[in-house]
């Protein structure tokens, strides 16, 4: 048995903590036999290989007296990098006590307990669900709604820098203006209106129009100017900080990949490109 979760990319601008899109990199679990303590193999560095590891954690966190068993985990989502890679392990953790436990969750039920153990929702919903969504907490329950999916390459420049969610998080203001979050607010309602009418030349310039975070973050990841100034001239729709960074994420015309690309090169950015697509589909068993 297998399990498959996608990677994903949060906030698309101004959708702080309540936007994000499921991506074409994958966390690969295969789920082997029974054991008599949890073992996870894997080649992704000092990550815990036992109970500790973040999958097995998450996992017995909603299912504590799941049977250990032995896994074998790949990975190509770079780690602390803006792409989800926590919120793809506790995806992954929270499909193995579903299924092994006989949990039989809701997809609600999962984007419930994934966001308790992230924090937000916004990475774990489209890492469960698919595609673009929109989610938002609202009296303790979490709602989320799929929007079409935009039909541009996505286009990741990925820094070989770290950059940890929480260092990404600290440097962002503790509160925003009455005047300034109503305005901040706008700009993100009309961006996600204009997803959801296709109207990608409005969604694009206002997913550059962010007033929530990347004022505050641009100066730990300079990339994201550079590329943004790059996409305007050279077929990108959008260009946004990925997550908290430090990948940035372009949206870019399946016929101008290839200029897009040579462009950022130009400007002297030599670190890691990525060609990438939305993933229609969340975390599934194979
Ligand atoms: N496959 C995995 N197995 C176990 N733990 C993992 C795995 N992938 C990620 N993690 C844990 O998640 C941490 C990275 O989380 P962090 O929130 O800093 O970055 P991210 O999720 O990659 O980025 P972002 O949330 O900005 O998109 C890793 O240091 C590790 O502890
Ligand atoms: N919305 C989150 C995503 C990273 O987990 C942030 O930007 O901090």
């Amino acid at each position: 048995m297998q399990i498959k979760v996608p990677a994903s990319s949060a906030n698309l601008g101004p959708g702080f903590d309540s936007i994000g899109v499921a991506i074409s990199l994958y966390l690969t679990i295969d789920v082997l036999e029974e054991t008599d303590h949890w073992v996870v193999d894997h080649d992704l560095g000092d990550l815990p290989r036992d109970e500790k590891n973040m999958i097995v954690a998450s996992a017995l966190k909603i299912k504590p007296d799941l049977a250990p068993r032995h896994l074998r985990v790949e990975s190509d989502i770079p780690l602390a990098h803006g792409l989800g890679s926590s919120s793809s392990a506790i995806v992954g953790g929270i499909e193995l006590a579903d299924k092994l436990g006989g949990m039989h969750l809701a997809p609600h039920e999962k984007i419930e307990l994934a966001s308790q153990l992230e924090g937000h929702p916004d990475n774990v919903a489209p890492t469960i669900l698919g595609s673009l969504v929109v989610v938002c907490k609202v009296n303790g329950h979490f709602t989320a709604v799929k929007a079409p999916v935009p039909p541009f390459a996505m286009i990741a420049y990925i820094p070989a820098y770290n950059l940890k969610t929480s260092d990404a998080r600290a440097v962002l203001p503790k509160e925003l203006s009455f005047k300034d979050a109503v305005q901040a607010s706008a700009v993100a309602n009309t961006a996600v209106a204009a997803l959801f009418a296709q109207d990608y030349e409005k969604a694009g310039e206002l997913m550059e129009a962010d007033l929530f975070h990347e004022r505050y973050r641009s100066k730990l990841v300079p990339e994201l100017e550079i590329i943004r100034n790059v996409g305007h001239s050279h077929g990108a729709v959008a260009t946004y900080l990925s997550g908290a960074g430090p990948t940035v994420m372009s949206l870019v015309d399946p016929q101008h990949i290839s200029d897009f690309i040579d462009a950022v090169r130009e400007a002297g950015l030599k670190d890691e490109i990525r060609r990438l697509e939305v993933a229609p589909r969340g975390a599934y068993w194979l």
